[in-house]
């Protein structure tokens, strides 16, 4: 019990000499300190690193993220954007404390997903930092348009828009697909009639990767490319958009509403299509309560519990939700657990567009022919 709850997220304790001059303003009970302290500063113990503007920003920090996580209350997000700190410091006689919290193992996948997300990102981004993004943008060929590819394969097949994805494994099924060449099954999607690709990128739980996009996208694949990723902070768009993708996935179970507005806003500056995904009515009234946005998953897959209900697409888009999607021009797509003619049909009945279909085409040893399996015909032509 106690090694689950040192897992890779919980934070280490420390456990420092206060300088002298330092306030005690803050005496937990010793019942409070929880699990082991380690004690930091040079070998002979005597020396200290903490200074008082430490200790400001630790408060600071700590109220930030308490002010994030009230307005993700109101908001009905469950998920925590990273680990709770619990308060700064405190201090007992000479010795400074951060308490253990009892909060620090993440609560579901997708929350440990987030949270690795977050150190992630922030490695990423001191390697290549905004502004050499920009540049790269600024001379990259202009994105494909997502949107425009699906209507075009909804007029042309009567049946709902393919996106494809390129999927080694998924945390849920482990490896679908040992033999994994991510450009060959691209070129079989793209020859069975799919409309759009979709590439995982993350490498940790999905064995995806940012050169299966680049390869893809410079293989001489036409159909757009969503990149398939966590995404937690803005500089993430500015990344997918110069490894080559044309549309970007924002999770609303993961996203303020006010990340996804300004996040919608920078996708269109620079091009990217957004994909804004839903599983449940809150995150569907949210999300329609925003202006702008065209495009909305809803995944059947719950990503915190793993559980699949393709009746889920048909329960969101019932009554005055569907209305409202039908008034704003918004299309749907129907994400996750379809495997048979009969699915597509369903969610085709339910109301949606495109379909955003992985496991089932992946798997199969020619993709082109799991294409027209799922459909029950050739889609291609
Ligand atoms: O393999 P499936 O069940 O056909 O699902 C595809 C896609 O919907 C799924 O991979 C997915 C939907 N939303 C996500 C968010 C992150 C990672 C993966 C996903």
């Amino acid at each position: 019990m106690e090694s689950m709850m040192m897992s890779a997220f919980s934070l280490n304790h420390t456990f420092k000499l206060r300088p002298s001059s330092t306030p005690i303003n803050y005496r937990p009970s010793l019942s409070c300190l929880r699990l082991k302290a380690q004690q930091s500063g040079t070998t002979d113990g005597t020396t200290t690193d903490v200074s008082s503007s430490d200790s400001k920003v630790d408060v600071t920090d700590f109220k930030v993220r308490n002010s994030q996580e009230e307005i993700s209350a109101t908001q009905g997000i469950k998920i925590r954007r990273r680990p709770p700190t619990g308060p700064p410091t405190h201090y007992v006689g000479p010795f400074q404390f951060r308490l253990q919290n009892e909060g620090n193992t993440p609560r579901n996948i997708l929350e440990e997903i987030v949270w690795n997300k977050d150190v992630e990102v922030a490695q990423m981004k001191s390697k290549k930092p905004l502004h050499t993004l920009s540049k790269v943008i600024k001379e990259a060929p202009p994105t494909k348009d997502f949107i425009g590819a699906l209507k075009a394969s909804y007029s042309r097949t009567g049946m709902p828009a393919l996106i494809a994805e390129v999927k080694k494994a998924s945390p849920s099924r482990g490896v679908i697909r040992e033999d994994f060449d991510p450009v060959e099954i691209a070129k079989a999607y793209e020859k069975g009639g799919a409309a759009c690709l979709s590439v995982l990128t993350d490498a940790k739980y999905f064995q995806g990767s940012f050169e299966n996009l680049e390869a893809i996208r410079k293989s001489g694949v036409t159909c757009p490319l969503l990149c398939k990723e966590f995404i937690v902070d803005a500089w993430q768009l500015y990344y997918a958009r110069a490894k080559g993708a044309d549309a970007v996935l924002l999770i609303a179970a993961v996203l303020q509403d006010l990340d996804i507005k300004y996040m919608t806003k920078i996708c269109k500056l620079i091009g990217l299509t957004a994909l804004v995904e839903v599983h449940d009515e809150n995150e569907m009234d949210r999300i329609l309560a925003i202006d702008g946005i065209e495009l909305i998953g809803i995944n059947n897959r719950n990503l915190e519990t793993f559980e699949v209900d393709i009746s889920n697409t048909k329960k969101l888009l019932e009554g005055e939700r569907g209305d409202k999607i039908r008034q704003k021009n918004i299309i749907v797509v129907g994400e996750s657990g379809l495997f048979t003619p009969d699915d597509v049909s369903y969610v085709q009945e339910a109301g949606v567009k495109a379909i955003l279909v992985g496991e089932s085409i992946v798997k199969q040893k020619d993709p082109t022919k799991g294409i027209a399996e799922l459909f029950g015909k050739d889609i291609s032509a």
